[in-house]
């Protein structure tokens, strides 16, 4: 039986910029995506049953809403496979923490699907499949660090020197769409002008933020003891940077224990495209 087990990476944004709202309420945004080497688990199954089923880790999502079965749903017209599937998620990532994990999951089954089900789609065909279900899914469609352009679906690729993060969680949920609806969040940060450097970028979410839920305002200035941290996306997860993993994995070990966390690299290329090449030559 075909079998394919892929990661699905976590995401930071090392900064989040919001130039201006479109007249559809979505959001004009500058932010530096990177890829983490840590994120969900995903077992790929092809069934004899002609549909989609999903196991593990999906407490709490109806199945319908869950964006493995969107995205395995919306390349069904697309198949030249007719197969089912079966979905084994092992979450490791917190959900609605502003790592990605829901859009990186259905990344991860887009691509998987394109070459399970031998829908021969480009990337860039996948992507803006993948824009239907979420801003940020065509960024782990590339896999790159990326600066991200629009409302997160014009990429660029970026050199960015590689880190150790501490990922922490502060254990509260915060809405996007939430955020984004709150007169309070500035919205007219200007566009960076080349040459730009890290030090004159932030998360133009990150005051609001702070503000609503005081534990993240917690998490960042314990963080901030030790190194420079920001809060990625719109929260409720901050990051801390570091040059070596000793360092970063002690400080894990200081942390209050309410919270929950990890350490991990950031990688130029996604984990999901390299271990799909792996898979793919070994099938050759
Ligand atoms: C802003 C980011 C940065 O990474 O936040 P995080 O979700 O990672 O925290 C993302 O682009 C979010 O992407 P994603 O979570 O996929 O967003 P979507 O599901 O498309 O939209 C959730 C809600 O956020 C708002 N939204 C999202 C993206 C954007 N550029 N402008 C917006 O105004 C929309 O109102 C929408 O109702
Ligand atoms: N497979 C999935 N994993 C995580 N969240 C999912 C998934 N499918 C649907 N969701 C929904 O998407 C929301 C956002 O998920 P997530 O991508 O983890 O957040 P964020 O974009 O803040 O990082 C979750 O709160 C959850 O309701």
């Amino acid at each position: 039986m075909t079998k394919l087990t892929l990661t699905a990476p976590a995401k930071l944004n090392l900064f989040l910029h919001i130039n201006g709202q479109r007249d559809d309420g979505y959001h004009e945004l500058e932010s530096l995506f990177t890829m983490l080497d840590f994120g969900d688990e995903l077992t790929f199954e092809l069934s004899d049953y002609d549909d989609i089923e999903i196991s593990g880790d999906v407490q709490g999502i109806p199945k319908e809403d869950n964006l493995i079965y969107k995205a395995a749903s919306a390349l069904l017209p697309r198949r030249r496979v007719k197969k089912g599937v079966t979905v084994h998620l092992t979450k490791h990532l917190p959900m609605g923490g502003g790592v990605g994990g829901g859009s990186s999951d259905a990344a991860t089954t887009l691509l998987a699907l394109n070459t399970l089900w031998n829908c021969q789609l480009s990337l860039s065909e996948l992507a803006n499949i993948g824009l239907q279900l979420g801003a940020d899914v065509p960024v782990f469609i590339n896999g790159k660090t990326a600066l991200a352009q629009g409302v997160g679906e014009q990429l660029s690729s970026f050199e960015q020197a590689h880190k150790w993060y501490l990922v922490v969680a502060p254990g509260v949920h915060v809405s996007t769409a939430k955020i984004f609806t709150d007169p309070a969040l500035p919205r007219d940060t200007p566009k960076l002008k080349a040459p730009w450097s890290m030090t004159e970028t932030r998360n133009d979410c990150e005051e609001l933020v702070k503000k609503l839920y005081p534990e993240v305002e917690k998490t960042l200035t314990w963080l901030l003891k030790y190194a420079p941290s920001r809060m990625t996306g719109t929260g409720s997860c901050c990051f801390a940077a570091f040059d070596d993993e000793q360092t970063a994995q002690r400080v894990l070990q200081d942390m209050p224990s309410s919270w929950q966390g990890f350490v991990a690299k950031s990688a130029s290329e996604s984990i999901t495209h390299k271990q799909l090449a792996t898979w793919l030559n070994k099938e050759k």
